[in-house]
């Protein structure tokens, strides 16, 4: 699986807020949305552009337009954060939405939501969730896609644990990943070490 560490000076800082204790609701969010454009610029990098042919005050030319702008897919609550600014990258798109609060005694996802079109074949799909800790959350989203017959999905994450790296790979998805940071791992809760807590909370407050 193409994994993707956005490895850049100000990420390494709004990372660092985000871990942080000390950090408030309102500086967790806002260091989330900044975050979220890096994450969201890098994953379209090698995105395909068609000619649009335009008029500048000058003289006609012909510049640039996303060919196939992709689906975004928030996983409520975390990914609620990072939606707003991914929407703002690529305006013109459209947006699903899927719910699922992970059990904490099982680690188990369980889905709440679920808001999608029904023909994905067309189309790409850049999947919203600042964690990903067991990849269970991430592979149900993934299966919904994939039941739809998505084309292809990009995991854009925070935080992603060594076992969800593995658990997407290993599951023959049309899947890629771009996160902030691959951290050293889980720990009993399935928490990711050093991680940030649980990113719903720390934007909305426990549930
Ligand atoms: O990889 P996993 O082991 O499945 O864990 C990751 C999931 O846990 C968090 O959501 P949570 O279940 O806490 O829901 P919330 O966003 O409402 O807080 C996170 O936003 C992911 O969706
Ligand atoms: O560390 C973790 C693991 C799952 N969900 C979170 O929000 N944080
Ligand atoms: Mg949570």
């Amino acid at each position: 699986m193409q994994t993707t560490v956005v490895e850049h000076p100000l990420a390494a800082v709004r990372l660092t807020q985000m871990r942080d204790e000390r950090t408030s609701n309102a500086g967790f969010r806002a260091a989330l949305s900044d975050l979220t454009r890096i994450l969201v610029y890098e994953a379209l990098r090698d995105a395909p552009i068609a000619d649009e042919p335009i008029t500048t005050p000058v003289t006609a030319t012909v510049g640039a337009r996303l060919a196939d702008p992709p689906l975004l897919v928030p996983v409520l609550r975390a990914g609620l954060g990072m939606v707003d600014q991914a929407h703002a990258m690529v305006p013109e798109t459209l947006v699903g939405f899927v719910g699922i609060a992970r059990d904490e005694t099982t680690h188990q996802p369980v889905p709440y939501l679920e808001s999608l079109p029904d023909d994905l074949s067309q189309t790409s799909v850049f999947v919203l969730d600042p964690m990903l800790a067991t990849g269970g959350s991430m592979l149900y989203t993934i299966e919904l896609l994939v039941a739809r017959n998505v084309r292809d999905v990009t995991a854009i994450c925070v935080v992603a644990a060594p076992e969800g790296v593995e658990a997407l790979a290993g599951s023959g998805y049309p899947v890629r990943l771009v996160t902030a940071t691959v951290d050293a791992g889980l720990n009993d809760d399935a928490y990711i070490v050093p991680g940030l807590g649980d990113a719903g909370d720390r934007q909305f407050g426990p549930r």
